[in-house]
C-alpha cells in the first residue's frame, strides 16, 4: 500500500509539471471541464466524454514526457528525433480530433432539443 502511494505522488508530480509548464495541457483539462459540466447539465452518457477527455489528456502527457526525454538524451536537432516529436504531436491531434466528434455525437442532439432546436 505504502509503494502505492508513493508511485501515485510520484504520477501526481507528473501532472502537476505537465500542468505548470505544458499551456496547451490546460487548455485541454479546461476544455474537458466545461465538456463534463455540459453531459451532466444535458445527462449525456458519461463514459464516452470521460474515455475521451482521458485519452486527450493522457497522450498529451504521453506527448510532454517523450519531448523532455527526446529533449535531454538528444540537445540537437535531428531528423529522427523531428519525426518522433511529431508523431508523439499526432497522437494527440488525432485524439482530440476524435474527442470533438464524440462530443458532437454525445452532447449535440441533447443540446438542440434543449434549445428547441
Ligand atoms: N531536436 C529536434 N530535431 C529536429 N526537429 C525538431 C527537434 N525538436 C523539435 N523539432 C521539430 O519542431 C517541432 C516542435 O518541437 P517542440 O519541441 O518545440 O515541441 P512543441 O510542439 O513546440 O511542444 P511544446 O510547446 O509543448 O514544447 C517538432 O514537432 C519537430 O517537428
Amino acid at each position: 500500500m505504502r509503494r502505492w502511494l508513493l508511485s501515485a505522488g510520484f504520477a501526481l508530480r507528473g501532472v502537476a509539471h505537465a500542468w505548470r509548464t505544458q499551456p496547451n495541457f490546460r487548455i485541454e483539462v479546461v476544455l474537458g471541464l466545461i465538456a463534463l459540466a455540459f453531459s451532466l447539465w444535458l445527462h449525456a452518457a458519461l463514459p464516452p466524454i470521460l474515455l475521451s477527455i482521458g485519452l486527450v489528456l493522457g497522450l498529451e502527457l504521453l506527448n510532454t514526457a517523450l519531448e523532455a526525454a527526446l529533449d535531454q538524451l538528444h540537445p540537437g536537432r535531428h531528423p529522427a528525433i523531428g519525426a518522433a516529436k511529431d508523431a508523439a504531436a499526432g497522437a494527440v491531434l488525432v485524439a482530440s480530433l476524435c474527442t470533438l466528434l464524440v462530443g458532437a455525437v454525445e452532447l449535440g442532439p441533447p443540446l438542440w432539443a434543449k434549445l428547441g432546436l
